[in-house]
């Protein structure tokens, strides 16, 4: 499908559509425990029905349920850590989260799994991941030897004391603490390096301990054999033999999600917008208000209510800021058209990690924001916009979406900016947002779908 955005002015409230990341933990965590659970509100999106459909195939029972309000909500049993084998291979779509979740979870169930999905997950690499599976005792390797999907687990991993890279993803880590509880014994995981966006594990520990599980997150110190300098490294250590009781959930919003409005409402003259559902959270993504904060937006958060607003009715230019993205790899594509559409210079610091996502965001966005006239330098782990540079030269043309729902839902925001931006690839929204399109138009935004 391709979009055809016109300049628009956003104005007018909606509600935050609820967290991916939130609802793929509640769903697996509920398929891991024996309690029938009710999960509120939850995201019903390409990606998190992959992983509906994997509990499925592990021997969950999960059901979508509409009430007499119209509101549906996701009911699971689950098989009370004890995994089936899977009679057929776990096709993930287009989704890291579950393909890494059902990897180590594999390990847990016995005989062999199968585990694939599309173009874009079949070259997402998986190499630390599989490298502890291993170490744990399974067979755990790519049909393709390039450690990307296909993947084929033969059973069983064990407990014990392991490290893990974290420098890739947090995914194979919040992978492995979750299915760690249900082995026969106390476990260690040791993170080497730093471990890159961190607020996703905490978002795996938060749900987890809802469910009862007790996993200690602490620093042990290590001599480098070097040359004998102390440094500290993150470690998880987690009981064997647990149960997983989740009990009634409600899902939160998303602040990936809302990113793409919040920032719409800052940068276009004239907006006025406001996202509800949004209380404070573990999501690193919430730091959404303090960039648009930094770079001079007029915003505001009622936390207690869960309400952010954001405007701008005196039409006024914002300003360039630095961003370490190491916790919020996510929030690049909306960071890079801010900083297209700012005055002075945006630098996205810390973010090799979101060259392995559904695709290579960084080159995705430098590619289609010089398209639409930006000049922006991609270097080694982030990007280099100059607003001075690109103020003048902004203007609609066609782009490419890269097939990417982050890209294609960023790329509309520079859109409603400056108009005439046509996109393709644009149905890839339906991963993490499917009433995108309901929703923008909803508060102003005019555009075509053709
Ligand atoms: O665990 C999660 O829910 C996610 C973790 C992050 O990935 P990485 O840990 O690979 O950076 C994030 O980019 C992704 O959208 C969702
Ligand atoms: C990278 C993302 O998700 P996943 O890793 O689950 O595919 C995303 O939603 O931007």
């Amino acid at each position: 499908m391709i979009v055809s955005v016109k300049k628009s002015t956003p104005k007018g409230t909606i509600p935050a559509p609820a967290s991916k990341s939130y609802t793929h933990r509640a769903v697996f965590i509920a398929s891991l425990g024996k309690k029938e659970v009710e999960l509120s509100h939850p995201l019903l999106s390409a990606d998190t029905k992959s992983t509906m459909e994997a509990c499925r195939l592990f021997g969950a029972n999960v059901e979508e349920r509409t009430d007499s309000t119209n509101e549906t909500k996701i009911i699971i049993r689950g098989f009370d850590g004890k995994p089936k084998t899977p009679e057929k291979p776990i096709d993930v779509g287009n989704s890291g989260t579950t393909l890494r979740l059902m990897t180590a979870l594999a390990g847990v169930a016995d005989g062999s799994v199968t585990l694939t999905g599309d173009e874009s997950i079949q070259k997402r690499p998986n190499t630390p991941l599989l490298k502890t599976l291993n170490e744990m005792g399974a067979e755990a390797y790519s049909e393709n030897n390039n450690d990307c999907a296909p993947l084929i687990v033969r059973g069983k991993i064990k407990q014990g004391n392991f490290s893990i890279d974290g420098g890739m993803s947090s995914q194979f880590i919040s992978a492995l603490l979750l299915s760690c509880p249900l082995l026969g014994g106390d476990s260690i995981i040791s993170i080497d390096g730093d471990l890159k966006s961190k607020p996703y594990v905490d978002i795996t520990l938060e749900v987890a301990e809802k469910a009862g599980i007790e996993i200690k997150e602490h620093f042990k110190w290590k001599m480098t054999e070097k040359d004998g300098t102390k440094s500290e490294v993150l470690v998880y250590s987690i009981p064997g033999k647990q149960t997983y009781d989740l009990g009634n959930y409600i899902i939160p919003g998303d602040f990936s999600s809302a990113s793409y409005l919040l920032t719409a409402g800052a940068l276009i003259p004239g907006a006025e917008v406001e996202m509800s559902g949004l209380f404070p959270s573990a999501q690193g993504d919430s730091a959404i208000v303090e960039i648009l904060e930094k770079a001079g937006a007029d915003i505001s958060w009622d936390k207690e209510n869960g309400i952010i607003r954001v405007s701008n009715k005196n039409s006024k230019r914002l300003k360039g800021i630095v961003w370490d993205a190491g916790e919020t790899p996510d929030l690049v594509p909306t960071l890079s058209v801010l900083g297209a559409f700012s005055d002075g210079e945006t630098r996205i610091t810390n973010a090799e990690h979101v060259r392995f996502k559904e695709t290579d965001r960084l080159k995705a966005m430098a590619t289609e924001l010089t398209k639409l006239g930006a000049v922006i330098e991609e270097t080694a782990d982030g990007l280099i916009i100059s607003g001075e540079k690109s103020k003048n030269e902004m203007k609609g043309t066609a782009v490419h979406g890269w097939n990417d729902h982050r890209i294609v839902m960023s790329l509309f925001i520079a859109g409603m900016m400056i108009g005439d931006v046509t996109i393709d690839t644009a149905e890839s929204v339906k991963i993490s947002y499917p009433d995108f399109f309901e929703e923008m138009k909803k508060i102003g935004a005019i555009f075509e779908k053709c």
